[in-house]
């Protein structure tokens, strides 16, 4: 069996429980999902100060992860926060949203278009392109000029947002995927896919079959080199529930 950890960064009980279902909707039978947030922290990331405050939170939920003896632990920001600190902390793999998202869409397309929150962020998308080394396979960027927590106000709005630039990108950007930059989206992709002909990508959905592929292939993060474990020291006040 798989238990996977799937974590919201952010605070929202709301976007934390559209990840679940999401997660759940793609997870094999004998697949658990465990979705949790951190306690403390930002109720939504769209920055890379939101992103430096949600890190810490993701490392917390991945140590308690990992003392739960989960299978394996998903990012689900868009932002990927925490990733590869994440992975020294972690016995299991750590796979974010955006990573998932960048690598199902490079097997079913030769480029692809993201379709993300607020302008600020497509920096951080362009960030992550460049560390993955996916910037040749992506053709273009949007924004729905919208707030992340737009997308759970109830009104719909950030969603037709997301469905005008998916329609956007399909006309203009000569791409035949398009990933969709935040786990609040997580909802959107199998009917955006179907209405628009053309394979949207969710990245808590794709993350999901992926840990579940490493779990089956018996892959775990490599404990050789700069993933082992974090060297052993006194860490204080706050960070001091790392120790030990
Ligand atoms: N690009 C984004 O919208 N990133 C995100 N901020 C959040 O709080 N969740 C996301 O996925």
């Amino acid at each position: 069996d798989c238990i996977i950890q799937v974590i919201n960064p952010n605070t929202s009980r709301a976007m934390t429980a559209t990840i679940a279902d999401a997660a759940r909707a793609v997870a094999a039978p004998g697949t658990e999902i465990l979705a949790v947030c951190p306690q403390e922290g930002a109720p939504s990331i769209e920055g890379h100060f939101d992103e430096a405050i949600a890190a810490i939170g993701v490392l917390q939920q991945v140590k308690l992860g990992r003392e739960a003896g989960v299978s394996g632990h998903i990012i689900a920001c868009f932002g990927d926060p925490g990733l590869l600190a994440a992975r020294e902390l972690a016995s299991r793999p750590v796979v974010g949203i955006a990573e998932a998202a960048m690598h199902m869409a490079t097997l079913v397309a030769t480029r692809f278009s993201i379709v993300t929150t607020l302008p600020r962020t497509l920096t951080i998308a362009r960030h992550l392109l460049h560390q993955y080394g996916f910037e040749r396979h992506c053709a273009a960027l949007h924004a729905i000029d919208l707030p992340v927590l737009a997308l759970e106000d109830g009104s719909g709005l950030a969603q037709q947002k997301v469905r005008e630039q998916c329609i956007e990108a399909i006309r203009h950007d000569g791409s035949g995927a398009i990933v969709l930059g935040c786990g609040g989206m997580a909802d959107l992709a199998r009917e955006l896919t179907q209405e628009l002909g053309i394979p949207v990508i969710d990245g808590v959905s794709a993350a999901v079959k992926m840990i579940e592929s490493l779990h089956a292939l018996g892959l775990s993060t490599s404990k050789h080199g700069d993933l082992d474990f974090p060297l052993v020291k006194p860490l204080s006040g706050m960070f001091g529930s790392f120790n030990g």
